[in-house]
């Protein structure tokens, strides 16, 4: 067998034509674009590369893009100082704060001073509180883009059993919460999970979110299963996923590639996000379900 390559580049361009059709409605409704603002501490190259798709995404879908760069020595009180300010500024529907930060600060500080109504990321505990228990909060790009392309793949997800390997705030836990909402039977996988193998092997879906190059072999998948692969690992043979394509390819019924699959989703729904900030802040109302 031969699996599906599950195409997530075009469907984040098909989703980003959508949601710039639904710009330009807003801006005729509210006199105004939805912005976007995007924090940089540092120089990292990769966070520095993602904030430069995001900025070019947000201004193609019809968006303004605020970017601002601080030092990687900034000190905690004047990056809060930043965020309070894009908190009350009415020409910002969205704030992301670009992760890791450099170890002098405090991260849980940082999302926790966003303004939970414009935490497009979905990281504050007041968003992931809302998604815990099945209200509209902002969810976590990510793992809503890999539901998308579930839904796209699969049609009704229901009663399918589905492992998720990672339980990290970002990806891992708000995916769980997101196929448990879709009424899969979730099992959430870690680092301490015994024989993840047989773990994996039960699994209708898989979804790897570990930050390990191409660690979850062929041999675990179960034939036609559906593998969602989160992972992006710079290797010396270059960007790799956690799951070992080549391998599980040639077991799975579908599989997203890296690069090519979960990543371009993540931007697209971040758009998504910002716009659906920007109907909710104007009460303009936002075909979401055509999104
Ligand atoms: N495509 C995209 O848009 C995005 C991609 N990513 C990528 O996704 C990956 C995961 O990111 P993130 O969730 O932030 O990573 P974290 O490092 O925060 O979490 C990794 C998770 O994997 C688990 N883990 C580590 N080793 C193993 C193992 N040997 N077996 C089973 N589980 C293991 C950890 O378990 P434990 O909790 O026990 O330590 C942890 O829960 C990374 O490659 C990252 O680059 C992230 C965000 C967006
Ligand atoms: N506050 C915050 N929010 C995030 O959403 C966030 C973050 N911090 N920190 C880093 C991670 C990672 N992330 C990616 C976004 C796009 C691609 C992406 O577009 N990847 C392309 C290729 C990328 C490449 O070639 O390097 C692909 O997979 O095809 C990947 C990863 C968002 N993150």
């Amino acid at each position: 067998m031969s699996a599906n390559i599950i195409d997530g580049k075009a469907f984040a361009l098909s989703l980003r034509e959508r949601i710039a059709a639904q710009v330009a409605d807003f801006v005729a409704a509210a006199g105004r674009k939805p912005g976007l603002a995007v924090v940089l501490v540092g120089e990292d190259p990769a966070s520095a590369v993602y904030v430069r798709s995001k900025g070019k995404a947000t201004v193609a879908a019809g968006m303004t893009s605020f970017e601002h760069r601080l030092p990687a020595d900034v000190a905690l009180d004047d990056l809060l100082a930043l965020v309070d300010t894009l908190n009350v500024d009415p020409a910002v529907d969205g704030i992301l704060v670009q992760l890791p930060l450099p170890g002098h600060l405090d991260e849980l500080a940082v999302t926790t001073r966003i303004d939970p109504d414009k935490d497009v990321d979905g990281f504050h505990p007041v968003n992931a509180g809302w998604l815990a228990t099945g209200l509209e909060g902002f969810v976590p790009c990510t793992p809503l883009g890999c539901v998308m392309l579930l839904k796209d793949q699969l049609g009704d997800l229901t009663g399918l059993d589905a492992v998720v390997i990672g339980r990290s705030n970002i990806v891992g836990k708000p995916m769980a919460q997101l196929l448990l909402k879709e009424s899969c039977t979730v099992t959430i996988a870690h680092s301490r999970t015994r024989d993840l193998s047989s773990v994996v092997k039960r699994a209708d879906i898989v979804v790897a979110a570990v930050g390990r190059p191409e660690m979850v072999k062929g041999e675990w998948i179960k034939p036609g299963a559906t593998v969602i692969d989160v992972g992006i690992n710079r290797t010396a043979t270059g960007l790799v996923g956690d799951v070992d394509f080549a391998g599980a390819a040639s077991v799975a019924g579908a599989i997203t590639p890296v690069p090519g699959g979960v990543g371009p989703m993540t931007i697209a729904v971040l758009l998504r996000n910002t716009l659906v900030s920007a109907g909710r802040r104007e009460g303009v109302a936002i075909n979401e379900v055509a999104l």
